[in-house]
């Protein structure tokens, strides 16, 4: 049986997963942490210091700013992370990296399979048409209630795309003060913000006289859910080290 703690258990995310790993045989959650839930159908605690329950994996959906006490956490008591949350500064990125030296940790910005494998599509595709002069662009949209723009999707995509490229973009987020014409080094990168749209992805090749369009479109928050149960059924009992998703679907 593989013990969950769900590190963010009060918000969109923290529920879907709840609620999935009721109907898993192999696992259960014993803890939930958020600062202003109350108990669920485990105990929540308001911090990762308060926590006070063994578990032998942590699923975070959670927000940037609650990583770095994550992170201390995962290592004082050398449970390992599956980090599902996005927009993590240079400073807790870093951070992470040092702390993935003593536990495990598996870090990605999309648990669905679809866009696992957009990663790899995104970069078949600018490996062959960049080099007949398309241009790439990035178009993201997501729900009016997520903080972070660009999404963290959106920004693995660029940089998939890039190390398949030689690290030869940049990346350009708004153009409202360019007065220039584009430049063939850059991509650009823009978010949609309305209603409840749970997740879509859309990668443009725009060429002479022919365009194509790569997209994800995630229609509910179970396909993320899935994805980090699976991960987290991975990583328990891993050493430390820094995993993927592709590890864990391949
Ligand atoms: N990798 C992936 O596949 C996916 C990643 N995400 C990412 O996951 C994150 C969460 O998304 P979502 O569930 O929609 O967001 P929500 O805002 O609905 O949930 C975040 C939860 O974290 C809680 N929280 C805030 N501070 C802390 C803390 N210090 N310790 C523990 N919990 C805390 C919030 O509490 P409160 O409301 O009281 O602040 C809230 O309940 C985002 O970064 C999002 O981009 C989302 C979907 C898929
Ligand atoms: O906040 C969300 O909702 C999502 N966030 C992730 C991101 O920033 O890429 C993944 C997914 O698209 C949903």
């Amino acid at each position: 049986m593989v013990n969950v703690i769900i590190h963010g258990c009060g918000g969109k995310m923290g529920h879907v997963v709840a609620e999935l790993v009721k109907n898993e045989p192999d696992c259960q959650v014993v803890a939930g942490i958020d600062p202003t839930t109350p108990a669920l159908d485990f105990p929540v605690f308001p911090s990762c210091e308060a926590c006070d329950v063994a578990g032998d994996v942590i699923i975070d959906f959670s927000t940037a700013k609650a990583v770095p006490a994550l992170l201390a956490f995962s290592k004082a008591k050398k449970i390992p992370v599956v980090l599902c949350t996005t927009a993590l500064s240079e400073e807790t990125t870093a951070l992470m990296q040092e702390t993935s030296k003593e536990v495990a940790i598996l870090k990605s910005a999309n648990m669905s399979v679809g866009v696992n494998l957009l990663l790899d599509l995104v970069q078949r595709a600018a490996v062959i048409l960049a080099e007949s002069g398309f241009d790439i662009e990035i178009v993201e949209k997501h729900h009016n209630q997520k903080i972070d723009a660009p999404s963290g999707t959106a920004m693995a995509l660029a940089d998939a795309i890039n190390q398949a490229m030689e690290e030869r973009y940049h990346y350009v987020y708004d153009r409202s003060q360019v007065h220039e014409k584009r430049e063939k080094t850059e991509i650009g990168i823009h978010a949609v913000r309305g209603g409840n749209i749970v997740g879509e992805h859309d990668v443009i090749f725009a060429g002479r006289d022919e365009v194509i369009e790569l997209t994800h479109r995630a229609t509910s928050r179970e396909v993320f859910a899935v994805g980090a149960v699976k991960a987290a059924k991975f990583l328990a009992g891993k050493p430390a080290g820094l995993y993927t998703m592709k590890e864990v679907l391949q």
